[in-house]
């Protein structure tokens, strides 16, 4: 058992247990300015143009923000706050949902979560299940007392937002049916949810909240409370060099945006025309960050593969199909790294 970091403990040093070896701190591979986030306005008026930039974005970085997305600035803040007080509950009181079983929902754990982790992040999470309500309202934490009403809202909300948001990238893609991603099997799982909680951190150069990682599901829709500390990975452009990924690049979100990232499945199903967003977290020395992860995912046994009319004639696949299930044992089995991941997974096209 992993005493979390929310413990009322003020830290004047990063214990050793937190300090990363060198090759992975995150000054080994600073953000660059060079580029920003895209922001999609969803309350545009021209939803073709709408399609196009996500994916525009959804090529580039597999990430973008979207303003006027229509989810109530009241649903936001009451999640927000149920969220925030929930990692200043009485230690014991959090502990009382400590697991180290990684499909216990709900779940509170500190880094991984893993046991007997060499290296730990700078991450409390509390994981909940939440969507269909029925499986789960039983199930959520009883405090703080407002925590279940501000779930039922604001996931059915940001659920919408990121069905919306696939129905806009099947047109942007030019699919035949602008249903598939969003109306079928494909997002017919539940909505899980990360409550990520990093206390404020004195040395940020040593640590991080989260390693580098795309999530496992379709597309996940975030929101912070605006202290900085998500950084997401643009795609390696052309003559840039080895490996796949490029610079790092803050995600700061303007008051009242949304952060919305593609998982490996839509890279999947969309044969890799979208790219699933690689993304960490590092910690701040000024304050608490709290963030809220809702991940829309197909149903376990959901086979996967690409999306009638995405691959052209000819066009090589690269990955083979295989069920969701699979995909996430292997994801957690290797927590997450995006190449040993998809190591599994892709097809051998030479
Ligand atoms: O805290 C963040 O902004 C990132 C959280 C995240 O990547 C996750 O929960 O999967
Ligand atoms: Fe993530």
């Amino acid at each position: 058992m992993t005493e979390p970091l929310s413990n009322g403990a003020v830290y004047q040093s990063v214990p050793e247990s937190y300090v990363l070896p060198e090759h992975q701190r995150p000054r080994s591979s600073p953000p660059s300015s060079a580029a920003a986030i895209p922001v999609v306005d969803l309350g545009g008026d021209d939803p073709d143009r709408t399609a196009e930039q996500i994916v525009a974005a959804g090529k580039e970085f597999g990430f973008f923000q979207v303003i006027n997305h229509g989810v109530a600035e009241d649903v936001m803040a009451s999640m927000m706050s149920a969220a925030e007080e929930f990692f200043r509950l009485p230690t014991d009181e959090k502990m009382a949902h400590y697991s180290t079983d990684s499909t216990k929902l709900p779940r509170f754990h500190t880094s991984v979560g893993k046991e007997q982790e060499k290296v730990l992040y700078w991450r409390d999470c509390l994981k909940i299940g939440c969507y269909p309500f029925e499986e789960f309202r039983h199930r959520w934490p009883e405090k703080p007392a407002g925590l279940g009403a501000a779930l039922e809202a604001y996931t059915a909300a940001v659920r919408s937002v990121a069905l919306r948001v696939l129905r806009l990238a099947a047109s942007g893609l030019g699919l035949e049916d602008e249903a598939h991603f969003e109306g079928g099997e494909l997002t017919a799982g539940p909505v899980v949810m990360n409550v990520n909680h990093y206390v404020a951190c004195p040395d940020p150069s040593l640590t991080l909240g989260i390693a580098p990682h795309c999530d496992p599901n379709v597309v996940t829709v975030l929101m912070d409370n605006g202290v900085r500390g998500l950084q997401a990975r643009r795609r390696r452009g052309e003559g840039e060099g080895e490996g796949e990924g490029g610079g790092w690049v803050d995600v700061d979100p303007p008051p009242g945006a949304l952060v919305v990232n593609f998982g490996h499945q839509m890279e999947a199903v969309t044969n890799g025309r979208v790219r699933a967003g690689e993304h960490r977290a590092v910690t701040s020395a000024r304050a608490a960050r709290t963030s809220l992860a809702a991940f829309v995912m197909p149903a376990m046994g959901y086979v996967v593969s690409p999306a009638p009319g995405v691959v052209a004639e000819g066009e090589a696949l690269l990955f083979r199909s295989y069920t969701y299930q699979e995909f996430v044992s292997v994801y957690t089995a290797a927590t997450g790294d995006r190449d040993a991941v998809l190591a599994r997974f892709r097809n051998n096209n030479g």
